[in-house]
């Protein structure tokens, strides 16, 4: 079968798709397909889509946000009281400038990183495996409690989005599902602030998401999506919708069928915050063209490689504390390691080295 590359798909594609989830959430067997077909159409054609109808409700999404402004709020010294690098899951507070895909142009915003909760003794953390492990609260009263239930939320709801992935790509609904029970899935607080000085800054550079899919609370515009032309296409702030994109897991599952778009955060002209939680799968997770999927496009597109392995990888390769403590030799960047950028649109239209299906 001749197959369209993603690059032909993706080539015109103007604006960004809405999809009502409610069928998936609370319908039946036909209502749920409706909304995978929809789902299949967007993670194919453009790999972004605005969700609407998710049950993430007002309340939720306005608790995170009040607590993310006042934790940043607070002096840069009680902030760095959680500094990410004084602790080992990589986890807490990522000052400006401490990251960047690019370490020549580091972003100006920061955040606060946490993700799926572990306890201490749990035997994957007891293990040492990377990124897994609690989270460091910081002393802030009220602060947790909301930042939990929207966590809680936005997961299901991604557990809910990869049944109908699943289901988009001809699967059962849990296939995929199998491989999530202790994702090292994280949400980000990020602040960008607005500098009226910054004349080339950045607010986030152009990348692709490493993990299964993303789904992303904004208070504001200013994220971009690259088409296959390489042009960049805004994504419009909607008060009510999450915007979700694939990641590069979910790339290589689908054997390239789905896509894992390039976006970026363009300058910002106003004050900013945004919330990514970031949908993985299990950290020792083969992630390889699913057979369903190579049988119907004739070859595999894609090595296979260990999801957290390359989450990982990408995590060390573009934070400033990660790195100081590779070059120390205090860690080791997993066997394998793909550069930073190689995926994606960019990473094309940049010519760098790039691993896509050969088109
Ligand atoms: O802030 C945004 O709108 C996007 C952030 C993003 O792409 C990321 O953190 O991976
Ligand atoms: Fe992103």
């Amino acid at each position: 079968m001749s197959q369209i590359t993603a690059d032909q798909r993706l080539a015109d594609f103007q604006a960004i798709p809405v999809i009502d989830i409610s069928g998936l959430l609370h319908g039946d067997a036909a209502a749920r397909q409706a909304v995978a077909d929809n789902l299949g159409r967007a993670a194919r054609d453009v790999g972004f889509f605005q969700m609407v109808g998710h049950g993430i409700d007002l309340p939720l999404r306005e608790g995170l946000i009040t607590q993310a402004k006042r934790f940043f709020a607070q002096p840069e010294a009680i902030k760095m009281e959680r500094y990410i690098g004084l602790y080992h899951h990589h986890r807490g507070y990522v000052p400006p400038g401490e990251e960047s895909p690019d370490p020549n142009k580091p972003d100006m915003k920061e955040a606060f990183d946490l993700a799926f909760e572990l306890p201490s003794d749990d035997p994957e953390v007891l293990a040492g495996t990377p990124l897994l492990g609690p989270n460091p609260w910081p002393d802030l009263d009220g602060f947790r409690e909301p930042i939990a239930a929207y966590y809680e939320a936005a997961y299901q709801v991604g557990r809910a989005l990869m049944g109908g992935f699943a289901r988009a790509l001809g699967l059962d609904e849990q296939q995929l599902l199998r491989h999530v029970t202790k994702p090292p899935s994280q949400l980000r607080l990020i602040h960008y602030p607005y500098n009226p000085d910054a004349e080339d800054a950045q607010g986030i550079g152009a990348h692709t998401d490493y993990e299964c899919f993303t789904l992303l609370l904004p208070t504001a515009p200013g994220l971009e999506v690259m088409n296959g032309a390489g042009k960049w296409i805004d994504v419009p702030y909607q008060e009510d919708a999450l915007v979700v994109n694939i990641g590069d897991m979910l790339e290589i599952w689908s054997n390239g069928e789905f896509v894992a778009t390039s976006h970026r955060v363009r300058k910002v002209k106003q004050e900013r915050y945004s919330f990514p939680l970031f949908f993985a799968c299990d950290y020792h997770t083969e992630v390889a063209p699913l057979p369903e999927l190579v049988e119907r496009h004739g070859k595999a597109h894609y090595a296979p490689l260990k999801a957290g392995d390359h989450l990982y990888a990408q995590t060390i390769q573009t934070f400033r504390y990660l790195r100081e403590r590779l070059a120390k030799g205090e860690i080791t960047l997993p066997e394998g390691a793909r550069e930073v950028g190689s995926l994606g649109q960019h990473g094309k239209h940049s010519a760098a080295q790039d691993g896509k299906p050969a088109s």
